[in-house]
């Protein structure tokens, strides 16, 4: 179980160098074979030894680049894109062997990926290959409306070694979590980023350690990373990111073999077994001429197990193509259609420690896709790319004529097109692209996308709309502007709500520069400027770059023993007054869970 302290963490963590082409990723070294080392001809995790092995790689750190933070903060070089990536390693206690992990160890990952969520743009967790599918898979589940990247790596050779494989997957993890607003959890490995409940280990011998039978990668890091943004989940909404870190242990993984005898089912599934996965054959088939095995089954779906079909292939999904099927569903099992095992068992960890749902409900949950982590019949496939008359008429005009390419100019032309719509606050043409095909996430040359011209505008439906349709509110313009910078520039105090609902909130990058504004909004007296920004989450106590507050910029006052005292700067006694009146109560509003005790009690 870790025991990392991160309060002193979260203090330093915001004291990395005010530019806008930095990134802040989150290591957490939770252990694996990546930083193992031999112990009497054996492999164990090393303690307190990663990060100093770390720093002497110039690829992994760059000590010419100045930056603040804890001893556990690196910097990677510059990369392709100008941009520096700077992440810091919290090192669990003790380091574990992947094999040793339990739930609590997936509860402890989430509790720290939510303490820290504001302080960092995306998250790296260290994990060992052996029961990594399972921790992603969980951390899936667990991580509701979430919207930065969570990226498990690891390695087959520790990264002490000359021939490692560790370089590469952190690397490639660290880029990608720092880089692209990708709002799932997955999983790095040999060039290929997954879904992380879409994987399962299948090699402990090559390099190429995971798979993901039924889901095409999420990237692909080659001389460029290309991401199948298609493929990428989205939010699509505007709730608050939380972690769910109760999980249900009282769960089973029961595979099936000719002649299991009938006392192995009944002993496995008593109580307190709530959750049971069924590893079948084929397309999900158990024996039909066994009415005693089928029998333990209904008994225990009768008594309010919940067991999941999912087959022992390691491709293809649970269809009712036989009779041998059927049965199973006779007897109360839900189908598990091409999840993963461990997919369907972290599953029901997550959803059977929900105590405030019905069974009925529960089961429902097991059956539905809640994070990508099962295909649905593809029968109510929406009006795709491909019929859209404008289009076409403009592939035809180009004379295009494959798939990729149709792909490229949708891609090329949605941008500007949503932009524009975004612009007017039209909702229809926003639809219209929708249903195109389109993702409503691309950004324009600027890298601008239509949440941030939403925002600016002002246009809370139009925001409001693209936020339950995929758009993220971490995406980053070219100025190293969010959404949520533009929406407080232009003063649009309903949008700030609403963004800050989503939690939104300002990056790290800009926090030295924020100290700056709101000491100019105080200096100019300015309220409702403070408000705003207030109200978008800026701490009113951040000092400028004098070092001085908005406070005391305005000079209107210092605590003198419990009571709050006006300095007289003006010749008019009444302004000053006024002035302290509403200074008075815009602080109270704002930043009294801040301000030393006396003052809160004005
Ligand atoms: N490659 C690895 O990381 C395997 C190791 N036994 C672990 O899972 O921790």
């Amino acid at each position: 179980m870790a025991d990392y302290n991160l309060s002193s963490l979260g203090q330093d963590l915001q004291l990395t160098s005010p530019t806008t082409s930095e990134a802040h990723v989150l290591v957490i070294n939770t252990g694996g074979t990546i930083g193992m080392t031999l112990h009497d001809n054996v492999l164990a995790p090393k303690p307190n030894a990663f990060v100093q092995s770390l720093r002497k790689l110039p690829i992994l750190h760059d000590e010419s680049y100045a930056i603040c933070g804890s001893d556990n903060t690196l910097v990677l070089p510059m990369n392709k894109d100008n941009k520096r990536i700077i992440y810091t390693v919290m090192e669990y206690s003790p380091l574990l062997d992947s094999s040793n992990m339990t739930t609590d160890d997936w509860s402890q990952i989430g509790k720290d990926i939510e303490k820290n969520y504001q302080n960092f743009d995306g998250f790296v967790i260290l994990h060992g290959t052996d029961t990594m599918a399972y921790t992603a898979s969980a951390l899936s589940f667990m991580c509701e409306h979430l919207g930065k990247p969570i990226i498990l790596t690891g390695s087959q050779v520790p990264i002490y070694q000359v021939r490692t494989d560790g370089i590469d997957n952190l690397l490639g993890a660290l880029l990608i979590a720092g880089q692209f607003v990708i709002p799932e959890v997955c999983l790095y490995f040999h060039n290929k980023l997954y879904r992380g409940n879409r994987v399962t280990k299948v090699d402990n011998r090559s390099f190429n350690a995971f798979s993901s039978p039924n889901l095409a990668p999420l990237a692909n890091a080659a001389i460029d990373i290309t991401i199948n943004w298609d493929t990428v989940l989205r939010a699509n909404t505007t709730a608050k990111f939380q972690v769910s870190t109760e999980l249900n242990s009282n769960v089973g993984l029961l595979k099936l073999f000719p002649g299991i005898t009938t006392a192995t089912v009944r002993a496995f599934l008593q109580p307190p077994m709530q959750g049971v996965v069924l590893e079948t054959y084929g397309s999900g088939n158990a024996p039909d001429n066994r009415p005693d095995l089928l029998e333990e089954l209904k008994k225990a779906t009768d008594a309010g197990v919940i067991i999941i079909n999912c087959t022992q292939c390691l491709r293809g999904t649970v269809s009712m193509s036989y009779a041998t099927g059927k049965v199973l569903i006779d007897a109360g099992v839900i189908t598990g259609g091409d999840m993963t095992s461990e997919a369907a068992l972290s599953k029901l960890c997550y959803v059977l420690a929900k105590k405030e749902l019905s069974l009925d409900t529960k089961k429902k949950l097991m059956a539905q896709n809640l994070r990508g982590e099962l295909s649905l019949d593809f029968a109510d496939t929406k009006l795709c790319l491909s019929d859209s008359r404008f289009i076409q008429v403009i592939a035809q005009s180009l004379h295009i004529s494959c798939k990729e390419e149709l792909a490229a100019i949708r891609d090329a032309l949605t941008p500007p097109l949503a932009c524009a719509a975004a612009k007017i606050g039209d909702i229809e043409a926003l639809e219209a692209l929708k249903e195109m095909g389109s993702n409503l996430c691309l950004e324009d040359y600027d890298g601008r996308t239509p949440l941030h011209v939403a925002a600016c505008e002002g246009h809370l439906n139009a925001v409001n709309y693209l936020l339950s349709h995929g758009a993220t509110v971490y995406a980053k313009d070219r100025y190293g502007d969010t959404p949520l910078c533009n929406a407080v520039h232009y003063r649009h105090r309903d949008i700030v709500e609403l963004l800050r609902q989503t939690r939104a909130h300002f990056s790290q990058d800009r926090l030295e520069e924020l100290g700056r504004e709101l000491c100019s909004l105080a200096a100019s007296g300015d309220l409702e400027g403070l408000e705003i920004w207030s109200l978008a989450g800026a701490d009113l106590m951040k000092p400028g770059y004098t070092g001085q507050t908005a406070i005391e910029v305005v000079g209107i006052g210092t605590v003198v023993g419990g009571y709050y005292e006006c300095d007289e700067y003006d010749d008019n006694g009444d302004e000053v007054n006024k002035m302290q009146h509403v200074w008075i109560s815009v602080f109270a509003r704002f930043v009294t869970s801040s301000l030393p005790h006396q003052l809160r009690h004005l």
